[in-house]
């Protein structure tokens, strides 16, 4: 096992716990979304604009095919383990951790954040019902449920850490 993946909804908070995985388990980490944003050279909003959201898609899947062979952690795009293909990607080469919310959570995190083009264009029923149908497919990609409910960010990520030093080789 070389690679931690952490997966789930947008504001979920792949981001912020993979941040603090850092110094607990000794590994890089890269967020995804930031890496594509450095490559392309745009911010998310313009590569949807430019390339559409399956322009997109196809950059996430070029990321997880092409991202050297090391070991870090890495917070996927929200939309990641929409892909079959995607989710074999992560699941062969690293572990995938899965950080649940409740929608709640979600929409007071995300929905005035310019820099979401899904929520952008949706209302708050539409994001939910987005929320609901992408459930299957977290779970689908991942090998931890990881409940973030009432939990502290220090509390998610210490979860985290001990998994990840348990299982690592
Ligand atoms: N358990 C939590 N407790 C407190 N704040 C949290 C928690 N989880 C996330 N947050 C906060 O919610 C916001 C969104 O989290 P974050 O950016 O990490 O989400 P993400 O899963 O990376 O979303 P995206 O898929 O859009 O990149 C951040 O400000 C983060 O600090
Ligand atoms: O859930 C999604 O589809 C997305 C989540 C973000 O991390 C970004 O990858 C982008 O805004 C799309
Ligand atoms: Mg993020």
């Amino acid at each position: 096992m070389k690679k931690v993946y952490l997966v789930g909804f947008m504001g979920s908070g792949k981001s912020a716990v993979g941040k603090r995985l850092t110094p607990l388990v000794n590994m890089p980490f890269y967020d995804m979304d930031a890496e594509i944003v450095k490559m392309i050279g745009m911010t998310i909003p313009q590569i949807f604009e430019t390339y559409g959201e399956e322009g997109f898609r196809d950059i996430e899947t070029e990321f997880l095919k092409t991202f050297p062979d090391e070991y870090c952690i890495i917070a996927t795009g929200g939309g990641v383990p929409m892909r079959a293909e995607n989710r074999e990607l992560m699941k062969s080469s690293g572990l995938v951790f899965y950080l649940n919310s409740t929608f709640r959570d979600i929409w007071r995190r995300v929905s005035t954040d310019p820099n979401r083009p899904i929520v952008q264009k949706s209302t708050r029923e539409e994001l939910e019902i987005l929320f609901n149908k992408r459930k299957a497919y977290y779970m689908e990609s991942a090998h931890f449920k990881v409940e973030t409910t009432n939990r502290s960010l220090h509390e998610i990520s210490q979860y985290v850490a001990f998994q990840i030093n348990r299982l690592k080789g």
